[in-house]
Order: structure tokens, then sequence, then C-alpha cells
């Protein structure tokens, strides 16, 4: 079953500890002009993943940029951070309080494209993962659902300029992915701003 996040008055109805939605965190301007520069300026690259055996490219392009892989035996490069990005990535903290090493930049070109169920689970034991996702682009629907009981599930249209926060057990407990859809669809760019340095161990005791 498919539940609404949102009441009557557009109030997301998401439990806070574990998600926070801010539908207009880029103005249109921004968003459109960010959208044009990351589509022509980003090197992006289709990845390979290994399928029941057999090597297949994900249905998107990606890009990372930090200062170390994403985690270990990724073999996209690690890009340098350009400056709209650093700028972003400020605006960013400075909105949250978070602290981020790296951006993952998913680049979903038409209908087609998409992730599969999958969570962002850090390799350190006890570790509350925290990840702002910017989507800018075309809207598309956001899944997700409990890893223990799948009927458990919502979804949240992400909007153009939107920030989503990804915090608490939400990757422990949840997974999610952003389906393919029958309908045409335009390019949609979305950013994850991920720690993923030896400095991300914090104490949550
Ligand atoms: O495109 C999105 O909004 C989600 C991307 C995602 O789940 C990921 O990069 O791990
Ligand atoms: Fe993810």
């Amino acid at each position: 079953m498919q539940l609404k996040l949102f009441d009557d008055d557009r109030q997301l109805m998401l439990p806070q500890d574990l998600m926070e939605y801010y539908p207009s965190f880029l103005n249109r301007t921004e968003s459109d002009q960010l959208l044009q520069q990351l589509l022509n300026t980003v090197p992006w690259q289709q990845s390979k993943i290994m399928m029941y055996e057999k090597e297949v490219l994900t249905p998107r392009l990606s890009a990372w940029f930090g200062s170390e892989p994403i985690r270990s035996g990724d073999q996209r490069p690690v890009l340098p951070w350009p400056e709209v990005l650093q700028t972003l990535k400020t605006k960013v903290e400075v909105h949250t309080g978070m602290s981020f090493d790296g951006v993952l930049l998913n680049y979903y070109r038409d209908n087609n494209d998409s992730v599969a169920w999958h969570s962002d689970k850090d390799t350190v034991p006890g570790l509350k993962t925290e990840i702002a996702s910017i989507s800018i682009g075309e809207e598309r629907n956001f899944d997700f659902r409990r890893k223990d009981n799948h009927r458990h599930r919502y979804a949240i249209r992400l909007e153009h300029g939107s920030l989503l926060l990804m915090k608490g057990d939400l990757q422990q407990y949840w997974e999610h992915r952003i389906a393919k859809s029958t309908l045409p669809m335009k390019a949609r760019i979305n950013l994850t701003f991920r720690k993923v340095g030896a400095d991300k161990i914090v104490s949550y005791t």
C-alpha cells in the first residue's frame, strides 16, 4: 500500500527523526542554472556493476567528487570539487548543521533511468548515516519501504530545487529507490552529499 506523506496542508508527515524535506531549498533560477551547468560540465560516466555473475551497466550516469573513493573498490574516479559544488556544499552544511566530504551526482537521462531498491549503509557499526540529497530537473518519485515489511511503504515527489535529509536509523531499517516510469521524462540530476572520510566516526551513545 502506498501512503501519502502529506496531509491536506501539505505538511510532511515523515518521522522527523528519519527524514526532513525542504521543497524550495534552491530557488527556480538557481535550480535552472545549476541543472544546465552540471549537465554541460560534469564528466558523466555509466558505471558497471556485477549482477548474477554478469557485468551490467547501471541505468543512469554518475560522478563522484571528494577526496577519497566513495567506498573501497569503487571504480569511479575521485574528481576535485568545482567551485559550484563547493559553494553548494557550504550552503547545505549551514542549513543542516551537518558536515560532508563528498558528493555523488546521479544523472537520470529520461524515464528509463532508475536506481534499484537499496540502502546507503555505512560500514562503520553504530554510525547513523546522514545524507543530504538535492534534486534538480524532472520531478521523480522517491519510494521507500521497511526492509522487514515491504508493504510498509511511502513515496515522496522530489521537486526541482528540493533538499531531502536522510538521517537516524533510516538506512538501517529502510531502503529506497527511484523507479523507471512509463511516462516520458526529461533530465533529472540528484546530488547526495555524504561523509565517507576517516573522521566520520562519531559516538552516538
Ligand atoms: O536520485 C535519488 O534521489 C536517490 C539516489 C540514491 O539513492 C543514491 O545515490 O544512493
Ligand atoms: Fe541511495
